[in-house]
């Protein structure tokens, strides 16, 4: 018999993820499946219930959540041998993981693919020794996501990410970065933001990185140097074109490997979260994880 855990975290899209659990249940079970519910209560649970679902040889594993639950059950399969496939029932603020598998954005909708069998390898990234599935970001710009609060994120959305950089951006926060990739190529200034993205969705935007695939083995990164706020404006514009990889005051690579220092302290947001300070070594995993997605 195939078994299958279902990731619910109670408190994600305002606090509905357990009234999708029967109907999920009903599906698996009707497809042969032994289905586990498992509720996370705190930070990293998921995680730890995911790499449990590994090790017992689960067959499938339903996450009910944000990206962040997402992040922290992706986390829990990635280094472990048996990697259950995963479904993803998007009950966040964003759900960029969703948006750039074109999972449907309606949780009811989205459960209604667990019916079908159809799945697609997706790549992960390596930032140190953690993961990430969209975006790791670098700089003044990517640290003023934190200042967003939850009341924030509920009221405006993506939007209050748009709010918080635009406050930093005007204060000129820039930091001085070392970026080397594929080997031999060197970047070197100072920046407000770099950032590596895995899918075309971040913030809730799908056209930030337009031809990024889920499955090309690639970062897509993107260097948005110093420069004045009339060039930022411009910036402004072709990022909402989803022009931004044309726009010549941004520098724009694909790379398999990325490495970044910089000679003051500078943290990372990994998939939204805090995550180490520079130096960081980005790499792919590429096609590393299955997901259930649209035919
Ligand atoms: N029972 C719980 N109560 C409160 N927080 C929890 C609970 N279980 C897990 N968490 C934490 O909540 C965090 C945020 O959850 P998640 O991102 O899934 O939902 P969300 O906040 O609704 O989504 P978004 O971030 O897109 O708005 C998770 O990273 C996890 O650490």
């Amino acid at each position: 018999m195939k078994s299958a855990m279902l990731i619910v975290n109670p408190s994600s899209g305002k606090e509905e993820a357990v009234t999708y659990v029967a109907e999920i249940q009903e599906i698996l079970e009707d497809k042969g499946y032994a289905v586990k519910e498992v509720q996370t209560e705190k930070e990293l649970d998921a995680t730890k219930y995911c790499r449990d679902a590994c090790k017992e040889a689960y067959d499938l594993v339903v996450s009910l959540g944000g990206d962040g639950t997402l992040h922290e059950t992706i986390n829990g399969m990635v280094d472990q041998e048996h990697r259950p496939l995963l479904a993803v029932i998007p009950l966040g603020t964003v759900n960029d993981f969703a948006r750039a598998l074109n999972i449907p954005l309606h949780p009811d909708e989205a459960v209604q693919l667990l019916r079908n069998d159809h799945s697609r390898k997706v790549d992960i990234g390596k930032v140190n020794e953690r993961y990430f599935v969209n975006i790791t970001a670098v700089g003044a710009l990517a640290e003023a996501t934190y200042e967003v609060s939850p009341e924030q994120k509920t009221r405006f959305g993506p939007l209050a990410y748009v709010m918080e950089g635009i406050k930093t951006l005007s204060s000129d926060g820039t930091s001085p970065l070392t970026i080397q990739f594929d080997d031999h190529k060197t970047w070197e200034g100072d920046a407000f933001l770099f950032l590596a993205a895995l899918t075309n969705s971040t913030g809730g935007f799908e056209r930030l990185a337009p031809d990024a695939e889920v499955d090309d083995g690639l970062l897509h990164c993107f260097i948005l140097p110093r420069m004045n706020m009339m060039r930022l404006a411009s910036i402004v514009t072709s990022i909402l074109r989803g022009e931004l990889q044309e726009d010549s005051s941004v520098e724009y690579f694909k790379a398999r490997r990325v490495e970044i220092s910089s000679r003051e302290t500078v943290k990372t947001n990994v998939d939204g979260e805090e995550g180490d300070p520079l130096p960081v070594v980005l790499d792919v995993l590429p096609s590393h994880i299955e997901v259930i997605s649209v035919p």
